[in-house]
């Protein structure tokens, strides 16, 4: 089986669409204008809502499912605050959504129910929501399915995938990737998401 590929900070329709036609299973769109992928327009993603993931830093949940639903998302990837983040992601799986659950790799996180989970490294660790570049010690898994994030780029994907603990190799579903596939802070470098893409899809379910 196939593993997913997730190209994730998209600004542009033209970065869209090439990640698209180089056959990425999920794209993603950042809401947080903080980060230098924050997509202005989200409107861009609505050509492609049959892979369009909305990656939302909220404080409350019903204002990411209002900006979901106002572009047609059926994916999100919600930051909540710690004391939203059980209530919340109940709220989006009940209005139907698909949560891939940001799932940082640190102790102590309750294990909420979610799609698929998103492992990460810690804000802890890097300082910032997402998007850092940097890997992770890969210390706590996720409690389900998950696509791995953190510094990858193609070349990273078969050593990365290869360190997993043997209890987590099962549950791995696929890769996620942001700001290392960039030319430019916000913008995608075409070879770099080509070859992540091609990476990911060569490698094998553990
Ligand atoms: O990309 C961002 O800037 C971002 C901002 C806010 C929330 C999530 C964000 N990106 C996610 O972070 C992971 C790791 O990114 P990186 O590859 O290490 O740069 C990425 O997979 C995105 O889903």
């Amino acid at each position: 089986m196939s593993l997913l590929a997730k190209v994730c900070g998209l600004t542009t329709a033209e970065d869209a669409a090439f990640a698209a036609d180089q056959g990425a299973d999920l794209l993603g769109f950042v809401a947080h204008p903080p980060s230098p992928r924050h997509c202005v327009d989200l409107a861009v993603a609505e050509a492609h809502l049959d892979r369009a993931v909305l990656v939302s830093v909220a404080e409350r949940a019903e204002d990411l499912l209002e900006v979901a639903r106002r572009h047609g998302f059926r994916r999100v990837q919600p930051y909540l605050p710690a004391a939203e983040r059980e209530c919340g992601v109940a709220l989006l799986r009940e209005a139907g959504l698909f949560v891939l659950l940001p799932w940082p790799d640190e102790p102590g996180q309750a294990a909420l129910p979610a799609d698929l989970y998103l492992w990460e490294a810690s804000p802890a660790q890097t300082g910032v929501v997402g998007g850092s570049g940097q890997g992770h010690g890969m210390a706590f898994p996720p409690p389900g399915p998950f696509l791995l994030a953190g510094g990858l780029d193609g070349a990273s994907l078969a050593p990365r995938a290869a360190a997993l603990p043997p209890s987590a190799g099962p549950q791995l579903r696929g890769f996620d990737a942001a700001s290392r596939l960039e030319s430019a802070p916000g913008r995608k470098d075409a070879a770099k998401v080509g070859a992540f893409i091609a990476a990911a899809h060569h490698l094998e379910h553990p």
